[in-house]
């Protein structure tokens, strides 16, 4: 039996019911699209039906329209493979039907999902139904009248915010307001919406069409101040992105002339909007999240993961406290493990003080925040090791200190143990030396805050075994750090960065990480890539001159508390000294560049270090590298990843202005062996390699 397909069903009472089969999420693809409106023009037909119930199988109502389907139009570039479903089904077939329909949710209702059910004449949900209207995350709108249906059912405020911050609610939410029509046990599901669409067509229940309501839309006035502060915000929020502003255009349409043309606008809005880089760059991101969790030899040989209960963290700095309050949170008990009291003490306090920042924010309830500390037991010794499940080094990057802490994990650790260190720089055979568990070493690179930031990297040599791989399975590889280009003035290169879509510019970020990381993490690259690393005196200078960044309120920036991170001009005449140290600038005069050319200089660079990577196998596939960057640097996912974007700029482009500039500034700049062989050929550096990938890899 086909597993895609659309079934009906009428029973004795005269009701139909429509099922949705397409399993995991029941998404509307072309052929569930093809099959709803065939099985709703046979029920308009039949003598024997009276109502209808619509449904999803297995336990979740729909999770929208395929998205497959995007990423095909993106590909040909052909929009007519958009099925027309919002007027030819949805008003005509089904809000427009002379027979009651009743959308019976369970589990989750979301884009088309959602917006099948809001057409239908009354919603009945199982308890904790997900209801939303996510589409703005992948570039367009709701494209099946959900701007329309959705604010004359919940209001115009909630619509907005359920739209625009692409936020889901519960069914209880959608009860109340008046979403959902009523709530029942899963197993009285279909019984109990079979006898409501009974009641509509027998008039004992109101035959309400959503889209002809005006009950919950308040004035126009009242409508107009909430689209302002709702474009004002969009604005700030998410300046680059054009599918919000268009959203609330098309809201507004639907107020001002009705809710028939505001579907038609709609429509051809999100045709428009499908074809957007936006779109191909969320759309690119929403699979290549999914895919970073198929890693072959891994995923796909029958492993299953072991169960972690207690994770031991070895350093209590700033970021073995932000991982020990990650594992916290995920109710994993923890010890954390220092050399001294004093330095226990500080990372159990910037524990609690990261847990209790999460209640202040509203993010974390007082009850779950005193349940993750009641997790955590400190140790200035290996005693609380022996059942342990993994442990995560977070100390300095010293070699030899890291090869004597593995040495003696291999003796106080169970031989289950995973092993993992969070360098970010040395190498795991290194690490692992002078011991013989290299099957379970591994690198566990978290990203600061590590409580903050969503990105594990999980790194493997050719030794680690693929169950160890399996069970601290997450994302990809990080580039490394942006280095200081010379003759711009650093806050416009922060500006610049971030108008891109970045948190924040390079210098910022230095100033938050702490200058010890930057001169350590330096002194790596120096080593282990003397012929492309670039040396600044920089922030050596800096710390000279009593600045240590955010840590001790001056960087580049001043940080007061309370305040937000003000440039410092004081800083400027120390960056002249180091300018004049390093002596690079082309006849000793500042450069003269416009913020294109800056943004260029600054993530170029980045994307020669992707084609290394890839070059070297070290990702399983470009599109992890993506993720690496949206989730580890917050490169934005709009942009669909760095290697997307890259694409998309031109590997020609991004090749001769390397070169270019290599020819001025040296060799840190200078195109990697790929990055020339891509963009010679033509080839996009997503491509697959013909080659298989070397043993050691990042995923
Ligand atoms: C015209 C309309 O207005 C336009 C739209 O409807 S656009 C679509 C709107 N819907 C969405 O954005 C929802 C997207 N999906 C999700 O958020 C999540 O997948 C979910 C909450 C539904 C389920 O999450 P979860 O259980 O963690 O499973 P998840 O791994 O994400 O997905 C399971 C599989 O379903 C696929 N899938 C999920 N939603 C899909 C969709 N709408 N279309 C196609 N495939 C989808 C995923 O790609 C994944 O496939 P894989 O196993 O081959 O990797």
């Amino acid at each position: 039996m086909a597993k895609v397909k659309v079934t009906l069903e009428v029973g004795n009472d005269g009701v139909a019911v429509i099922t949705i089969f397409n399993p995991p999420v029941n998404a509307l693809a072309i052929p569930i699209i093809a099959g709803l409106k065939e099985k709703f023009d046979e029920v308009a037909r039949r003598n024997d039906v009276t109502a209808i119930v619509l449904t999803g199988n297995g336990g979740r109502f729909s999770g929208g329209f395929d998205i497959n389907v995007f990423e095909k139009v993106h590909k040909s570039g052909d929009v007519k493979l958009m099925p027309d479903v919002s007027v030819e089904f949805l008003v005509n077939r089904l809000e427009d039907s002379k027979k009651p329909v009743v959308a019976a949710v369970e589990g989750l209702a979301l884009g088309g999902g959602l917006e099948l059910a809001l057409g239908c004449h009354a919603r009945i949900a199982a308890p904790r139904t997900q209801l939303g209207l996510p589409e703005l995350t992948l570039g367009v709108i709701p494209g099946f009248g959900g701007t329309q249906r959705l604010p004359r059912l919940v209001g115009l405020h909630k619509a907005v915010e359920m739209m625009l911050l692409s936020k889901s609610i519960m069914s209880e939410e959608g009860k109340k307001l008046g979403l959902i029509d009523a709530i029942v046990p899963s197993q009285e599901l279909l019984k109990v919406s079979r006898l409501w669409a009974l009641d509509i067509a027998e008039r004992r229940k109101p035959w309400l069409r959503s889209l002809h309501r005006t009950d919950k839309l308040g004035s126009l006035s009242e409508a107009r101040e909430i689209l302002k502060v709702a474009r004002q915000q969009a604005r700030k929020t998410a300046p680059n992105m054009p599918q919000h502003q268009a959203c609330l255009d098309v809201i507004e349409d639907g107020i001002v002339h009705g809710g028939y043309s505001g579907v038609l606008k709609e429509a051809k809005v999100f045709k428009e909007l499908v074809l957007s880089d936006t779109s191909k760059g969320l759309v690119h991101v929403f699979f290549a999240q999914r895919a970073t969790s198929k890693v072959p030899n891994v995923t796909d040989v029958g492993l299953k993961p072991r169960h972690v209960k207690k994770v031991a963290v070895i350093g209590g700095g700033l970021m073995g406290s932000g991982i020990a309050t990650a594992l916290l949170l995920s109710n994993i008990y923890v010890v954390l493990k220092e050399v001294n009291s004093e330095y226990l003490q500080k990372g159990i306090k910037t524990i609690e003080a990261n847990v209790k920042g999460l209640v202040t924010k509203g993010k974390l309830t007082q009850d779950k925040a005193q349940r993750a500390l009641s997790l955590l037991k400190g140790s200035l010794d290996y005693s609380d090791f022996k059942d342990a499940d993994m442990v995560i080094e977070a100390v300095i990057e010293n070699v030899p200190l890291k090869q004597k802490i593995f040495g003696e994990l291999e003796k106080v650790c169970p031989s289950h143990c995973i092993l993992a260190t969070n360098t970010s720089t040395i190498d795991l055979n290194v690490v692992g030396e002078k011991t013989s568990s290299h099957d379970r070493i591994v690198g566990a690179h978290f990203f600061s805050p590590a409580h903050v930031m969503p990105l594990l990297e999980i790194v493997r040599t050719e030794k680690t075994s693929a169950q160890v791989i399996l069970d601290l399975l997450t994302v990809g590889k990080i580039i490394k750090k942006v280095p200081v280009v010379v003759g711009v003035d650093v806050f416009r290169i922060d500006r610049v960065i971030s108008n891109f879509g970045l948190p924040m510019g390079p210098f910022q970020l230095q100033d938050l990480a702490g200058y010890g990381v930057a001169v350590a993490v330096g002194k790596e690259f120096a080593t282990a890539f003397p012929d492309r690393t670039f040396t600044s005196p920089l922030v050596e200078i800096l710390i000279k001159h009593g600045r240590n960044g955010k840590n001790n309120g001056k960087g580049y920036y001043i940080y007061e508390k309370g305040s937000k991170p003000k440039p410092d001009l004081s800083v400027l005449p120390i960056i002249e000294e180091s300018r004049r140290v390093t002596n690079i600038m082309p006849g000793g005069k500042p450069l003269s560049v416009t913020d294109q050319e800056i943004l260029e200089m600054i993530l170029f660079p980045v994307v020669n270090e992707a084609c290394r990577i890839l070059d070297e196998g070290i990702v399983v596939r470009a599109s992890d590298l993506d993720i690496a960057s949206v989730l580890g640097m917050s490169f934005p996912s709009y942009r669909g990843g760095i290697v997307f974007w890259a694409d998309l700029v031109g590997p020609k482009h991004i090749y001769d202005s390397l070169k270019k500039w290599s020819g001025v500034y040296g060799n840190f700049y200078k195109p990697s062996r790929f990055l020339e062989e891509r963009a010679m050929k033509g080839v996009p550096l997503s491509a697959p390699a013909s080659s298989s990938p070397s043993s050691r890899s990042r995923m």
